[in-house]
């Protein structure tokens, strides 16, 4: 007699799901992204998530396995070899991956092809009537889409697979502007300058199609090589304990911040205040580099413990929010150098890193649009010469930041940091109360003084703006689509900068931009020993890594502004002239 379990159905979660069952129900407004193989239903998880819901929301429709997993490899110790590749809990916990599952759905067949997400302006198509529920592990095709009667079934997805009739969105296109194309009703007089202006249109284009040549192709069996690889590279570096943090770097870390901290200080107690600004700054600059580790888990790799020591650093030491600088932070790793979706380059009204934003996007991250105005015009125009003022003034910016997320309450309230906003509150007014009110108030006489002491200490961070800004201005903003892979896009949108060793301390980390990318959770001592195995890795998928030296890096991203900032002048001095000789044509 068969056991009575035998009889059971397949569990639901283990049901298999089509690609067009997956794109009714994200037309449904369904949170659902893959990984490894499970279909993930997120949306009663979305407002709770440590990372962001927008973090969540730009996976919707893709398989997220590299984004949220990482890599190990088991070592035989008796053949002394790497054997089986398997997902480790390094990225996120074991704890949260466990509770990733309760939110499987079901489960994919193959390869996964990725739609555009929602929020970056990916159509899906609804179905009339959804599945029902799994038979057989399998959910039963009932009805048909409302685009297709073939919709959901086998054929259809072959037919989608060659015609890639999937979901539309933005792809990798001629991106036209609406303020170049309105335009175009006013007649003669102006060929020649919009034959200029058609030279931007181009620019969009010509960016994309550099990146197509210099990069490996976007097919399946290249991207998914390359994916593999980097897979197998990442087993390798934890194989090779270069997860593990080295806290005897923390601890000479530790003694450099009390040395600059010590020292402020003590010229503040002397009366030398300008001095004492200084070395203030230069241990906010130095403190920030734990923050970011930290923030990445990168530390300690316990959330709660990495937490806690970067609400330390940045809230009480720095009067920052690391809960803003997360929600920020996490976005810019998943949507590298995309003009609508990462905070990181959305500067407007002061700096613009494409032409694109000529065009008022919309930002995602901020859900605004960044108008490209009177003002903006103006600044764009010279940002090459601004970009080193301004970016005098970044630290206070982020206080505007940081205020904004933790008054609004931007972060979750419930969930696993349901608590952070609490202690980074409390945080807030513990650095208000020594910095502003001890130090700036109490400590210095004059009126003068405190203002030179409150301009140094902030101005002096800016070179840690010049470092964030370095490793993504001068690189590729294009849009590549769905298909490219995780690997591929750090690496294009990337730029490490080249330091003697001894410099280390001075960059922060920072200078191995790349290798961050590819690898956020890795401590920050440990990207040196990590440089040459990525290299190797670009070598074999022909992936070009982009490193130049500090001071050419600034010439690139000078470069870059300058370039935008010309394209602004030729745009302004067309709409001028467009505007007065269609007047004219009209009369
Ligand atoms: C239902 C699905 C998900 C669950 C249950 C989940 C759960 C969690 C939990 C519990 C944490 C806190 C850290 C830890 O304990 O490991 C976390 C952090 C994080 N998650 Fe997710 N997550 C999900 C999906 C995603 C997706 C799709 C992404 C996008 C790539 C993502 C990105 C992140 C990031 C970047 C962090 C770090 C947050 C920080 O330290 O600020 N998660 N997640």
């Amino acid at each position: 007699m068969i056991p009575i379990s035998h009889y059971d159905p397949m569990s639901r979660k283990d049901a298999i799901l089509t690609r067009s069952q997956v794109e009714g129900m994200i037309a449904d407004g369904r949170t659902i992204f893959i990984v490894d193989g499970r279909v993930i239903k997120a949306d009663a998880w979305l407002r709770y998530h440590p990372g962001g819901d927008k973090a969540i929301m730009h996976m919707v429709g893709r398989d997220a396995t590299d984004e949220v997993t990482a890599y190990e490899f088991l070592f035989d110790q008796k053949n002394k070899a790497l054997t089986e590749l398997r997902p480790s809990n390094r990225l996120h916990s074991l704890e949260a991956r466990q509770h990733m599952l309760k939110f499987q759905i079901g489960r994919i067949e193959g390869r996964w092809r990725n739609f555009l997400p929602p929020i970056q302006g990916g159509q899906f198509r609804r179905r009339s009537q959804d599945a029902k529920r799994p038979q057989n592990g399998r959910y039963e095709e009932t009805s048909s889409s409302s685009s297709s009667s073939l919709s959901g079934s086998p054929l259809f997805d072959a037919i989608e697979e060659s015609s890639d009739f999937g979901n539309r969105g933005r792809t990798p296109a001629l991106h036209t502007s609406s303020s170049i194309s309105s335009l175009s009703s006013i007649e003669s007089p102006v060929v020649e300058y919009k034959s200029k202006l058609s030279l931007l249109d181009a620019r969009t284009q010509g960016e994309i199609d550099l990146d197509l040549v210099k990069y490996p192709a976007l097919d399946p069996t290249t991207q998914d090589d390359i994916v593999r690889k980097y897979r197998v590279l990442h087993g390798k570096l934890q194989a090779e304990g270069l997860f593990q943090c080295n806290y005897t770097a923390y601890f000479i870390e530790t003694c450099r911040y009390i040395f600059l901290f010590g020292t402020f200080l003590l010229l503040l107690h002397h009366g030398w205040y300008a001095m004492s600004g200084l070395f203030l700054g230069m241990c906010w600059h130095q403190l920030v580099f734990t923050v970011h580790d930290a923030g990445h888990m990168g530390i300690t790799h316990s959330f709660n413990i990495d937490t806690v020591v970067g609400i330390m650093i940045a809230d009480f030491i720095g009067g920052l929010s690391l809960g803003w600088w997360k929600r920020n932070h996490n976005v810019h790793h998943i949507v590298t150098n995309s003009p609508e979706h990462d905070p990181d380059i959305e500067h407007m009204p002061f700096f613009a890193v494409s032409h694109r934003f000529f065009d008022s996007l919309r930002s995602t991250y901020y859900d605004r649009i960044m108008t490209y105005d009177a003002f903006a015009k103006w600044v764009i125009r010279y940002q090459h010469y601004l970009y080193y003022p301004i970016l005098l003034f970044g630290r206070f910016n982020l206080y505007r930041l940081s205020w904004e997320y933790l008054i609004l309450g931007q972060g979750p309230k419930q969930g696993p940091a349901w608590w952070h906003r609490w202690l980074e509150l409390a945080g807030q007014v513990f650095f208000w109360y020594w910095f502003g009110y001890q130090v700036v108030y109490r400590s210095i006489p004059t009126a003068a003084s405190r203002w030179a002491f409150v301009m140094i200490s902030h101005m002096v961070t800016a070179i840690l703006h010049a470092q964030i800004t370095l490793s993504h201005f001068a690189m590729s903003t294009a849009d590549l689509g769905v298909n490219e892979s995780f690997p591929q896009k750090m690496l294009r949108t990337t730029m490490d900068v080249d330091c003697p060793e001894w410099l280390d301390f001075f960059h922060g980390g920072l200078q191995f931009q790349a290798i961050h990318h590819l690898f956020p959770r890795m401590p920050r001592h440990n990207l040196r020993r990590t440089q040459k195995l990525v290299q190797e890795f670009c070598k074999d998928v022909e992936i070009p890594y982009a490193l130049y030296g500090f001071v050419d890096g600034n010439k690139e991203v000078i470069g870059r502004l300058a370039d935008v900032g010309r394209q602004a002048a030729i745009l302004a001095e067309c709409q001028k002239t467009i505007a007065e000789k269609g007047d004219l044509g009209h009369h």
